[in-house]
């Protein structure tokens, strides 16, 4: 399990993640959505131990970032990667196998197999974007660690490598954990179980894809007014500017969304039901990017 509870990171005095907690399973697939600047790249170089929080603690299986054995759980595919560009592609693979304590090579042949790797023996400052972040990602993968950091990995690659990576991803979140930013929503609902949704450093909401017994609505109503209304409920206020509260209701088999929907339709004629499940994340996306949050 990857447990974060209240992390921080600040720089010059702002908040670049901000109180974010979580917790999530293993293994499982886990993708981090957020617009520009959000702070997706911060949190998983938190994670990945590149960067020391400010504030907070950062747990995968009992092991901690500064630990070597949790470096040799984690796997990280960083969004710049100009570090080693000298090293062909191959050097730069088993330099990686070394510093993780992977002594069976093999695990080179596999990765290369799986992500079908071109051009290693050329120096990596010479490979195209697409080609480069696919070692990279491949990279990552070095060994099976059990949690996986990606930060947009599907940026530059062509359509043939995106199916690739959703295909990879899919399987390979059978036995890691992993976690990975992305700028496509769509990409995202279909290979995530999960959806970690930021804005402005916060976690504003994590969705449980596969949880269709939920759903996710915006309204006016105080958060006791939306208890009083829906007393037999689960409610949870995720997020809130003042005047429009995002909320997070758990359904039961006796009560459907119906049910909640015509109860809203009474006590509050500007609610917004965002959806279910997956149908959820767009319309949040877009309720973000509208700065209505
Ligand atoms: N070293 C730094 N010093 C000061 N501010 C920083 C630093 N690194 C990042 N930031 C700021 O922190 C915020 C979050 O950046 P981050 O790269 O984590 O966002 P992101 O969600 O990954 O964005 P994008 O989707 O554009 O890649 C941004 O406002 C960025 O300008």
């Amino acid at each position: 399990m990857l447990k974060i509870e209240k992390l921080s990171y600040q720089v010059q005095g702002q908040n670049l993640v901000d109180n974010v907690s979580f917790q999530l399973p293993a293994p499982c697939r886990v993708a981090i959505v957020g617009l520009n600047g959000a702070g997706k790249s911060t949190l998983l170089n938190l994670i990945a131990g590149t960067i020391k929080a400010t504030m907070g603690h950062i747990g995968f299986n009992q092991f901690m970032p500064s630990e070597q054995e949790y470096f040799e759980q984690c796997g990280y595919q960083a969004a710049d990667m100009s570090a080693f560009s000298h090293l062909t592609g191959r050097e730069y693979l088993e330099l990686s196998c070394q510093l993780k304590n992977i002594c069976d090579l093999s695990a080179i042949d596999k990765v290369v197999k799986v992500w079908d790797l071109q051009q290693l023996e050329i120096p990596m400052k010479k490979l195209s974007q697409g080609n480069l972040r696919k070692l990279m990602i491949a990279q990552a993968f070095l060994g099976e660690p059990k949690l996986v950091l990606l930060d947009e990995p599907s940026q530059a690659l062509d359509p043939v490598e995106q199916q690739r990576f959703i295909d990879n991803i899919q399987q390979a979140g059978k036995y890691t954990l992993c976690l990975f930013s992305s700028h496509h929503i769509n990409e995202s609902v279909e290979i995530a179980d999960y959806v970690l949704m930021f804005h402005h450093g916060k976690l504003i909401a994590q969705l449980a894809l596969s949880d269709k017994q939920q759903l996710w609505l915006t309204s006016r109503l105080s958060l006791s007014s939306m208890q009083k209304l829906l007393p037999d409920l689960q409610v949870q206020c995720t997020h809130t500017n003042h005047s429009i509260y995002l909320y997070r209701v758990k359904l039961t088999p006796n009560y459907e969304n119906d049910f909640v929907t015509q109860q809203l339709k009474c006590a509050d004629s500007q609610y917004q039901l965002l959806g279910s499940s997956k149908n959820a994340l767009m319309p949040l996306f877009t309720l973000l990017a509208n700065q209505k949050l």
